[in-house]
């Protein structure tokens, strides 16, 4: 129904009405044929010059051992039409597997043709919105993860170099320019090893792979759709939260106890910050079935996975109130603990989830490695690094990872901390670390606090108050002195 709402020039009601299209109207009619028969479709997008993996119609067996001759094994066996959700695709891995592929997709009678085998690293998703006018819209890549060939997670955004982004949506951008209509739809993408983005298929409608957009975008997906087809401007596609992730509730079960496990799931999700659960109230629950969703969105992708964790463990599970921690202190020494503890303060005071590490650039280099390389997996955003002496930590840290970084010079025992501000504060062009004064993790806590600000409306009124506070307390001790005199205040 959808696909034939986003038909430009005929209405539904015509189209349900007539079955077969009018004469004029016929190249438009095939163009609704690539949708439902996907070898029509590789056909189409191959011919307008969009990257796919490589195809080939079967009519008999030795069609199809020619195609293993040239594909070679293993080798996609595809079916035309009604494919979805793994069904309609049959392997085979040899010669002599070809013809118990074909009989499992129902006989080459079906309609058949294979495909080359693509070994994907990532299986990407893009939702392009295009317009009664031809305008065209790009939401952000993602990465969707299949168990069993049934989509179970969408991540948004896709975690791929943003070259590889830009490519995969080049890639969607063009393949829904050569289509007509309007609607929003759906560009499923493979990423292979070396960095080459193939076209899998595109859905014409809102997808499973955009269902995050109800929370995550400005438009979701389903609002974009209607404008599309009313002929009203497009909606911003971009997201409104940094990350989010999509989790189908697929039937665990049949029947009832199916409805059991679905309804404990949605009771643990209920207690997850930033979860919206979506029912979709089918009366019969199948194994597999496509029962509803639950989207989680969050300040990161690593606070948005471990949500998601959580929501999976078992009811009772102790990590399931674990708090992420946004913002990671790390320091060259316990040593320096005395002074770091001033920023632990302020994030405890402002209430900002955070860890408190001891890291150093020269005795503990590999652990200094895997904690910048894995922060920001770990959801933290922000890391504020103390050192000392040859303070080499906080500009180690910031080559390592693209999240801000804020040094702690730390005045050790010689040269007054001159040496531990140089080395932090004079760092080459292209990796920057935001220097506080010596001694002053206050103001690493407080920056990181106003960093954080950008994204969060409470924590700035926060520090708004925070500033008045501060104010007021200068305030009321220039009273003070202005009442008692300089000599009474220094001795009351
Ligand atoms: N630069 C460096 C590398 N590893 C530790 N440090 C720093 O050396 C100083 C002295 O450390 P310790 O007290 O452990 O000898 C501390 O400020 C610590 O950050």
């Amino acid at each position: 129904m959808l696909m034939l709402l986003q038909w430009r020039s005929l209405s539904s009601k015509e189209l349900i009405a007539n079955r077969k299209p009018p004469l004029l109207e016929l190249s438009k009619w095939i163009h609704v044929s690539i949708f439902q028969d996907k070898y029509l479709q590789k056909v189409h997008f191959s011919q307008h010059g969009i990257p796919l993996p490589d195809f080939m119609q079967i009519d008999d067996l030795e069609g199809a051992k020619r195609a293993g001759d040239l594909f070679g094994y293993p080798l996609m066996l595809k079916s035309k039409r009604l494919a979805y959700d793994g069904r309609g695709n049959a392997v085979a891995k040899s010669d002599e597997e070809l013809s118990s592929a074909v009989n499992a997709l129902g006989g080459l009678d079906r309609g058949l043709y294979v495909e080359k085998w693509t070994p994907f690293v990532k299986e990407l998703a893009v939702i392009v919105a295009r317009g009664k006018d031809n305008s065209i819209l790009c939401y952000p890549v993602v990465e969707t993860i299949h168990k069993e060939n049934i989509c179970h997670v969408v991540k948004a955004p896709a975690d791929i170099p943003w070259k590889i982004r830009k490519l995969a949506t080049d890639v969607a951008h063009k393949a829904v320019s050569s289509l007509e209509g309007a609607g929003v739809f759906a560009v499923e993408l493979f990423l292979t090893k070396d960095g080459q983005i193939l076209l899998n298929e595109v859905a014409p409608r809102p997808h499973n792979s955009g269902h995050h957009t109800i929370e995550s975008c400005y438009t979701s997906q389903f609002e974009q759709h209607l404008r599309a087809v009313l002929g009203l401007p497009l909606g911003d596609p971009s997201m409104k939260t940094p990350a989010a992730i999509m989790y189908n509730l697929l039937g665990e079960d049949e029947g009832e106890p199916g409805f059991h496990l679905a309804h404990q799931l949605i009771g643990r999700a209920l207690n997850i910050q930033g979860a919206s659960v979506h029912w979709y109230d089918k009366p019969e629950m199948r194994k597999q079935r496509k029962m509803g969703h639950i989207t989680i969105a969050g300040p990161s992708m690593g606070i948005v996975e471990a949500q998601l964790k959580s929501m999976l463990k078992e009811e009772g599970s102790e990590s399931q109130t674990a708090v992420t921690p946004r913002v990671g202190i790390i320091m060259g020494s316990d040593s320096d603990l005395p002074i770091m503890k001033d920023a632990a303060r302020i994030l405890t005071v402002f209430g900002v989830p955070h860890e408190v590490r001891i890291v150093s650039a020269h005795r503990t280099p590999e652990m200094m490695f895997s904690y910048a390389l894995s922060a920001q997996d770990q959801g933290i955003q922000i890391i504020i690094a103390g050192a000392g002496g040859a303070a080499h930590l906080p500009g180690m840290v910031a080559s390592l990872t693209p999240l801000p970084v804020i040094g702690v010079p730390v005045r050790a025992s010689a040269l007054d901390g001159m040496d531990s501000l140089l080395s932090i504060v004079q760092m080459p062009r292209g990796v920057p670390v935001a220097t506080v004064a010596i001694n002053n993790a206050t103001n690493a806590g407080l920056l990181a606090v106003r960093m954080l600000g950008v994204g969060d409306t409470d924590l700035l009124a926060r520090m708004s108050q925070y500033q008045e506070d501060t104010r007021d307390d200068v305030l009321k001790k220039a009273e003070k002195l202005q009442t008692d005199g300089w000599e009474t205040y220094l001795n009351p």
